[in-house]
């Protein structure tokens, strides 16, 4: 295999080892890649890979390039918001989107269906999928604790419990309680992200999240936040846009349309970072058994 061309990035603290994978062969190797370059002590590190793709799909409009993801256990996921936000950038700096630049727009194929970006100096805006699966009240008791989950598909299946402060969430065992809430019955075989919102004082919601797939809580979700967005209008009657503030810092900003039959029209939109770009040198991945025609 020869080396791989990748960049380190992260959209809010969610971290991600990008990798150019405009000839799709690493494709069959994803899993095993994402357990390698996702190591935090023997690898890059990160939540999760994505590799920038070829979109081979036939038919339909046509997509600039294919997203795929994997979190950093090997598992994959259907959609990353801060993903997608991370390789949009990636895209455009790799010159994917030819005399567009900053401040245009591109598509992207997902296992989750189009998704479009807009990338900007400092932010990227998605439109996402959109959402399905929406159930407005989903009674649990974990670990004594009754729990009135919201759930609902934003490219991933989610569920949003509210907390009563900002305090309050601080103080959460989100890894024990989300832990239990991904394995739950009600939610196989898929599973589900759970993730866990307070209301501030201005109107916006702190927000963190334990991620299906990554298996531990992460610094921010940008599906996850959708669906806490859509979550706060549901329960609470908050307007468009609402604001998120995740764990890892920075703001993502949610848009959409309501009506009683769904939601449409949902945009995410937020920071992304590129933290080194560089190559993983070909013995590194040959000692890993991940060899493949060069
Ligand atoms: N961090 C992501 C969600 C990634 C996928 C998720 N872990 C899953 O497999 O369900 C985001 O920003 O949306």
């Amino acid at each position: 295999m020869r080396p791989l061309r990748f960049a380190r990035m992260h959209g809010c603290g969610n971290d991600f080892v990008v990798v150019d994978d405009r000839d799709g062969r690493l494709h069959t190797h994803r899993g095993d890649l994402a357990l390698a370059l996702c190591d935090r002590h023997k690898g890059l590190g990160g939540d999760g890979l994505i590799l920038i793709q070829p979109d081979e799909s036939q038919g339909g409009p046509a997509a600039d390039f294919r997203m795929t993801y994997v979190n950093r256990t090997g598992a994959d996921g259907e959609m990353c918001g801060n993903g997608a936000r991370c390789a949009a950038r990636r895209a455009v700096d790799l010159g994917l989107a030819p005399g567009r630049g900053h401040g245009t727009e591109l598509c992207m194929a997902t296992l989750a269906g189009l998704v479009r970006a807009i990338v900007d100096d400092s932010e990227v805006t998605l439109a996402m999928t959109i959402p399905s699966d929406e159930r407005s009240s989903v009674p649990l008791t974990i670990a004594g604790r009754k729990l009135d989950l919201f759930a609902i598909d934003t490219g991933v299946p989610h569920v949003v419990a509210f907390l009563e402060s900002p305090e309050a969430l601080e103080r959460l065992d989100v890894e024990g309680v989300g832990r239990a809430i991904r394995h739950h019955e009600a939610f196989a075989p898929k599973g589900v992200n759970a993730n866990f919102a307070a209301r501030r004082p201005d109107g916006s919601y702190r927000m963190r999240t334990y991620e299906r797939g990554v298996e531990l809580e992460t610094l921010a979700c940008g599906t996850g936040s959708a669906a806490v967005a859509l979550a706060a209008h549901r329960r609470f009657g908050a307007a468009a846009p609402v604001s998120i503030l995740p764990t890892g810092g920075g703001l993502l900003t949610i848009g959409f349309q309501a009506s009683d039959g769904g939601f449409r029209e949902v945009t995410l939109k937020g920071p992304t970072e590129t933290i080194a770009e560089g190559e993983i040198p070909a013995d590194w991945l040959a000692a890993r058994g991940l060899t493949a025609p060069a």
